[in-house]
């Protein structure tokens, strides 16, 4: 079975002392993850030491950067480096959230830098992609996610794609309660696999991790992991309350 994956985006919330007592919480649960059961810590920069010790003991449970340059090194005054992030074991980055490519103008193009360094360091991307309420409005979405994987992926080997995770997060649904249906996230990420083995192959296409996010919560979660095609969510205000996160990474395909 492909990976099946709770990750938690913490964004900029909470307090290293509050981000320190929710992963406590979390690991106290003492949730046994299959094999093929991964779960991932997004996090701010300055925790993710921290988070690296508290899971390094723990089967399964890794530590995400939530952003990286696209530049190697140099002269870039409060950015953080694939190379930084390699040097302390840190062995996830996001690539590409929303927040990232509104607020810091990421484009397509920047984002297959990134992509690069993060392999080039061993660092697996968690690379986002999902459409805007506009153009679902237009129902033109699928267009738009293919063309967010062509321009940010598709130069990879095939060799190396197998080494990322995707993330489909229509913007729509981000933080605003609105979930996408199982029905509309299920059509996506098989759209999203079927471009995918168009392009690598349906063997490539199908060991492929993809997570769902937006307003996935401990009350949904069952139901939108359940799809075929979605393996797992990437979770941003649900992944700050233990309670509900844990919910959320016991309803992970067994
Ligand atoms: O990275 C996580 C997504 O932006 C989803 O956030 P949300 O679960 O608060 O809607």
């Amino acid at each position: 079975m492909r990976k099946q994956i709770a990750a938690a985006n913490w964004k900029m919330n909470l307090t290293f002392q509050q981000g320190e007592k929710l992963l406590d919480d979390i690991l106290g649960a003492n949730i046994d993850l299959a094999d093929h059961q991964l779960v991932i810590f997004a996090v701010p920069s300055p925790y993710l030491l921290m988070t690296r010790s508290e899971v390094e003991e723990e089967k399964n449970y890794y530590t995400s950067a939530q952003n990286c340059y696209n530049k190697k090194s140099g002269a870039y005054t409060g950015e953080i480096s694939a190379e930084m992030l390699h040097s302390i074991n840190v062995p996830y980055c996001v690539i590409g959230h929303s927040e990232r490519r509104e607020y810091f103008n990421e484009s397509n193009a920047v984002l297959a830098e990134k992509l690069n360094l993060c392999l080039e360091n061993y660092i697996t991307p968690i690379f986002c992609c999902g459409e805007p309420l506009s153009i679902r409005e237009a129902n033109t979405q699928n267009e738009f996610v293919a063309q967010q994987l062509k321009e940010s992926l598709f130069h990879l080997s095939p060799e190396k794609i197998k080494d990322i995770v995707i993330a489909y997060e229509p913007i729509w649904a981000i933080g605003t309660g609105k979930t996408a249906t199982t029905e509309q996230a299920q059509e996506m990420h098989a759209y999203l696999r079927s471009v995918l083995a168009a392009q690598y192959g349906q063997s490539i296409s199908d060991q492929i991790s993809i997570l769902y996010g937006g307003s996935v919560k401990a009350n949904n979660a069952k139901e939108i992991f359940g799809s075929p095609d979605v393996d797992g969510g990437l979770v941003g205000g649900a992944s700050l309350v233990a309670a509900d996160f844990i919910e959320i990474i016991k309803a992970l395909k067994a």
